[in-house]
């Protein structure tokens, strides 16, 4: 017997500013996958995210999560799902330590089980050293460390990362990608949009290309898969020379 994926996607668009950005879109995904999702500017992988993420309403489609329409319940999408987005907002007055705690109790946790969490991830993600660090005085790649951080503290079932190693120096990019493989190995499915087709070759199982806001590829990627064939496909669809 199967298990039923973590997340399915059915049918999804979304129009925005007058304009088709996503277009019938549909994939599941199992818990324990890392899916790789490539496209153009404008291709519509932002708003696939957001829409995955639970902050942005799909027009038409379902999107369900361990078979939960999770559309019509937001708290469910806060729980299970951890998104860093692109750009991800901090509040420059609360402390690196303050905001994981705020983002674990607005997942449901209490106070001691939210300071937990957050010694937790600060040791994971080595930021000890900035943990009474106010937000507004991190470095770029500081806070895009801190978005991270504040998108794993309740340790999700579904992690979405919109272009993580934005801003990432190559050590702390070296340790997103072990971070990413290790929630994967223990069962965590994992979304994550980039422009670095390396980035896609070094941890995903798999690799979906959006283009106009349709899903024009979505195949797993065979360890002979090597970095020529998945720049082929990829510029063949950006191109216009696979439609
Ligand atoms: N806040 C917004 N308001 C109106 N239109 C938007 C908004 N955000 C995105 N769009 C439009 O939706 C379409 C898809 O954009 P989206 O940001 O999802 O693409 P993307 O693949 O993430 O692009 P990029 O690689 O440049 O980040 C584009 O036509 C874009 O102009």
């Amino acid at each position: 017997m199967s298990a039923a994926p973590l997340l399915n996607v059915e049918g999804v668009s979304r129009r925005r500013a007058g304009r088709a950005a996503v277009v019938d879109v549909s994939f599941s995904l199992n818990a324990g996958e890392v899916m790789g999702l490539l496209g153009v500017n404008g291709a519509g992988k932002s708003t696939s995210l957001a829409m995955l993420a639970g902050a942005l309403r799909p027009d038409a489609g379902s999107i369900r999560l361990r078979g939960e329409d999770f559309v019509a319940q937001p708290g469910l999408a806060r729980q299970l799902i951890g998104w860093l987005p692109e750009n991800a907002p901090s509040w420059p007055e609360l402390s690196v330590e303050e905001h994981l705690v705020a983002f674990s109790r607005l997942r449901g946790a209490n106070r001691p089980a939210a300071r937990r969490a957050a010694d937790a991830i600060v040791e994971r993600l080595r930021l000890g050293d900035l943990r009474r660090r106010l937000a507004g005085v991190l470095s770029q790649g500081q806070r895009q460390r801190l978005g991270l951080a504040c998108a794993l503290v309740h340790e999700p079932a579904l992690i979405i990362l919109d272009e993580p190693a934005n801003a990432l120096d190559p050590v702390q990019v070296g340790e997103l990608r072990r971070l990413i493989r290790e929630r994967a190995a223990a069962g965590a499915a994992v979304i994550l949009s980039t422009h670095v087709l390396a980035e896609v070759l070094a941890v995903c199982d798999r690799v979906a290309v959006l283009h106009e806001g349709r899903l024009r590829h979505d195949a797993p990627l065979r360890g002979d898969e090597g970095a020529a064939a998945l720049e082929a496909t990829f510029f063949a669809i950006a191109t216009g020379a696979a439609a």
